[in-house]
């Protein structure tokens, strides 16, 4: 995504990924969203300060630009605004692996998540920030990507303070999984723009239908 030296390349047409950051308070939002955009470490931030920063970056030899939402603190899914809900291409939800109750506030954004978009296959990423401070760790790094499998989230353990290559590696992981979805997308698009063979996938849908209609009927007809 970036060069060899996380210099974030500028270049002409691009097309935009907006990224969400979201989650509980003090679990590093706007810590983790400098080290990405300047490569620093900066101790406080502006707890009021809502903002969207942009960068131009390669993926895979093309051009995108990221914007990305630092959001205030969203304790509860119930609290959560719409606005990011919307306007997000993928979201990063942040935890802090020393605060048990900001996992518990991830676990809920991603019920929310999906429930607002999930037919769309937004992707999300639970990041574990704080990794640096192990020894404060309330719960088990493993546990939680073992949760995140099972939801179908991206997962990443990080440190803004301690490991830029861990946020650099997230934000890829998330802005190439918004690729493959973008991908996807438009090879439907351009089949639904072709009705042969629009009408040839129906033709097989229908007759997969029918299939599994048949199998249905000779297994109730059996019991
Ligand atoms: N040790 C350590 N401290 C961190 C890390 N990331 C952030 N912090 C510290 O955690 C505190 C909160 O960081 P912020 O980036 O302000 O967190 P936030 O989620 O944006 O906070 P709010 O906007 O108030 O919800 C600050 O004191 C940071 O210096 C990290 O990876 N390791």
């Amino acid at each position: 995504m970036e060069d060899k030296n996380h210099k974030h390349v500028q270049n002409g047409s691009c097309r935009d990924i907006n990224i969400a950051v979201l989650g509980g308070k003090g679990v590093g939002k706007s810590a983790i969203i400098v080290r990405y955009l300047t490569g620093r470490f900066i101790g406080d931030y502006d707890p009021e300060m809502e903002a969207i920063f942009s960068t131009n970056i390669p993926i895979d030899g093309k051009h995108y630009t990221i914007n990305i939402k630092d959001t205030t603190s969203y304790f509860s899914g119930h609290d959560l605004k719409e606005d990011p809900i919307f306007w997000a291409d993928a979201f990063m939800l942040v935890f802090s692996l020393i605060d048990l109750a900001s996992y518990q506030t991830v676990q809920e954004l991603v019920e929310t998540l999906r429930m607002a978009r999930d037919d769309e296959g937004v992707p999300i990423l639970a990041a574990a920030n704080k990794s640096d401070l192990v020894h404060l760790w309330t719960m088990s790094s493993v546990e939680c990507e073992a949760w995140c499998s099972g939801q179908q989230c991206l997962f990443a353990e990080i440190s803004a303070s301690e490991d830029p290559e861990s946020i650099y590696k997230a934000f890829e992981l998330l802005c190439k999984r918004v690729r493959a979805v973008h991908k996807k997308r438009e090879k439907l698009s351009w089949t639904l723009q072709r009705p042969a063979v629009a009408a040839k996938l129906q033709i097989r849908q229908s007759l997969k239908n029918l299939a599994e209609k048949k199998l249905w009927r000779t297994r109730t007809s059996t019991m």
